[in-house]
This record gives structure tokens, C-alpha cells and sequence, in this order.
């Protein structure tokens, strides 16, 4: 990492924002001046991300230039790991965007999963999903000592999703990390959510890939298991859903014609936390 410390030193203090998508928090990096080299993206989010020494987020979003969309990005988990998609996180990039100048109230913004349409309305952000894929319901897999039935779908990143009785007494990191890991999901893994229906919609818990811990909410898994519990005939859209943190995310659906799925859109709020500047210090 001391190439980036070297690389990034006509650049210090780092200018950063710290934001809040329904309690999965971000840092965000005006990148467009592509400072930090590829080859360190991993390593220096994984240091900015750590709790303690670094900022602590669940992850960390570059913010770079495009020349087919208003921009494109970079997501990369707490842990390094890039991911194609983030359903929080674009929602955050989007008003961040917007707050700097970057893009207009509704903007296009490419990620690895594709091209992402999102408007801002002050806090309230509505990011359009690319399309989910690799649906399968009701596989039974045994996950440590019991067979479990699970479902699962690609709505930008890949997510196992499960509906239990008890939420609140859902072991989500042991049996979250056993199902991340688990065979099914191929080497690449998976991100786990526990759904409960409610009078209100549902309520979740997700235990995520690349953060390899229960977060507060987890955008493309809000939508994953509102997807899968109206294919289920467990709710009709549109879905509200109440994450860990107590904030909610609107599921919005759009029908599409014959076998295809549903186009979904992820509503929720996106809040500044805080502005601040990086030191090498937090490379440290
Ligand atoms: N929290 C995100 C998902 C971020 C990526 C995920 N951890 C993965 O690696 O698949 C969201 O809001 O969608």
C-alpha cells in the first residue's frame, strides 16, 4: 500500500463523504481525477473501511467519469472484494452525484452489473435494477445440522433468501456465513436474507458477502426477497420492507410481458452523514 500512500500524495488530505443508505454505510470518493491506481482500489478501500482505524463502512464506492453515462463507479466491500451492484450504495452515489454536480436530479450511472437509472428527490433516492436472473425457489439444502429451503436470485449480486417465523431469533451469522458459503453458490458465494411477513410487509435480515457480517440493510436484498415473496404469492407489490435499523425500503415493480420477471425499483432514503478528509494515516 505504500505505492498508493507514494501515488496519492500530491492528493492529501483525501476529500471524503460518509453516507447512510437505510443504516449500510459508505464512504464515497469523488474519483474522477483517478488517483488511486487500479491495482490498489481492493487494499485501500479494505484499510478506509476498517472500523477503528479507518472511517468503518460497509463499504467504499470510487466515483468516476464515463463517457456513456452521467458516470460510473467502483463498489468495493469492506473487505476489498469488488461487487457488480450495490442497491444502498447507488442509491447514496446517486445523491452524492447529484450534491456535487456530478449528474442531474435523474441521472444514469453505470456499474459492473450495467446501467443503473436513479432520481433524486432530497432524501429520498429510487434506483432502477438491472434485471434479476438465476431465480430458483424451494431448493431444500442442508446447512449445518438441518435441511433448509431456500431461494435465490441475481439482482445485481447474487442472494439466498429464507422465511422464517421467529426473525428476531434467527442466528443470521452462523447460519448466514454457513449458507454464504455454501456449495450451492459456487465459489463466488452468496449474500443471505431472513424474511419475516408482517401486517406491515416484510422485515429482514441480511448477513452479507464481502462485509461477512449482519449489516443494517442490504438494498439488492430488500429486493431479492420482495421479488421472491411475490413470485411466492407471500405479498403483491408494491413491497415494504423494515430493515435491521429500522428503516424501510419500497420494493416498485413493473410488469413485464410472459415469462419474463418483473423490472424493480429500490426506494429508500440516502443521508449525508458527514464530510471529511482522508490522512495516509487511515493507510496506515
Ligand atoms: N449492501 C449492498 C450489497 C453490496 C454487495 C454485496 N455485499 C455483495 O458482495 O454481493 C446492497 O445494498 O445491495
Amino acid at each position: 500500500m505504500a505505492h498508493a500512500k507514494e501515488c496519492l500524495s500530491a492528493r492529501w488530505p483525501l476529500p471524503f463523504w460518509k453516507m447512510s443508505g437505510a443504516g449500510n454505510d459508505f464512504v464515497l470518493i469523488d474519483h474522477r481525477g483517478a488517483f488511486v491506481a487500479a491495482r490498489d482500489m481492493a487494499e485501500f478501500a479494505r484499510l478506509v473501511c476498517r472500523p477503528k482505524f479507518g472511517v468503518g463502512a460497509d463499504g467504499l464506492i470510487f466515483i468516476e467519469r464515463s463517457e456513456e453515462a452521467d458516470f460510473q463507479w467502483r463498489f468495493f466491500n469492506a473487505d476489498g472484494s469488488e461487487a457488480e451492484m450495490c442497491g444502498n450504495g447507488a442509491r447514496c452515489a446517486a445523491r452524492f452525484a447529484f450534491m456535487q454536480g456530478i449528474a442531474a436530479a435523474h441521472m444514469r450511472f453505470l456499474t459492473r452489473a450495467g446501467l443503473i437509472e436513479a432520481s433524486v428527490d432530497e432524501t429520498l433516492v429510487t434506483v432502477s435494477l438491472t434485471p434479476a436472473t438465476d431465480l430458483v425457489l424451494n431448493r431444500r439444502l442442508q446447512v449445518t445440522d438441518r435441511p433448509h429451503v431456500v431461494h435465490s436470485v441475481n439482482t445485481g449480486v447474487p442472494h439466498a433468501v429464507l422465511f422464517v417465523e421467529d426473525l428476531a431469533g434467527t442466528d443470521v451469522c452462523s447460519l448466514g456465513r454457513a449458507l454464504r458459503f455454501h456449495e450451492a453458490f459456487g465459489p463466488k458465494g452468496t449474500n443471505v436474507n431472513f424474511v419475516a411477513l408482517a401486517d406491515d410487509g416484510l422485515h429482514i435480515r441480511s448477513y452479507e458477502r464481502g462485509v461477512e457480517d449482519e449489516t443494517f440493510a442490504c438494498g439488492t436484498g430488500a429486493v431479492a426477497a420482495a421479488l421472491i415473496a411475490v413470485q411466492l404469492g407471500l405479498s403483491s407489490p408494491p413491497v415494504r420492507i423494515s430493515t435491521t435499523g429500522g428503516a424501510q425500503l419500497d420494493i416498485l415493480f413493473t410488469e413485464k410481458g410472459g415469462e419474463r420477471l418483473p423490472a424493480l425499483r429500490l426506494r429508500g432514503s440516502a443521508h449525508v452523514i458527514y464530510r471529511g478528509e482522508l490522512t495516509p494515516e487511515a493507510l496506515a
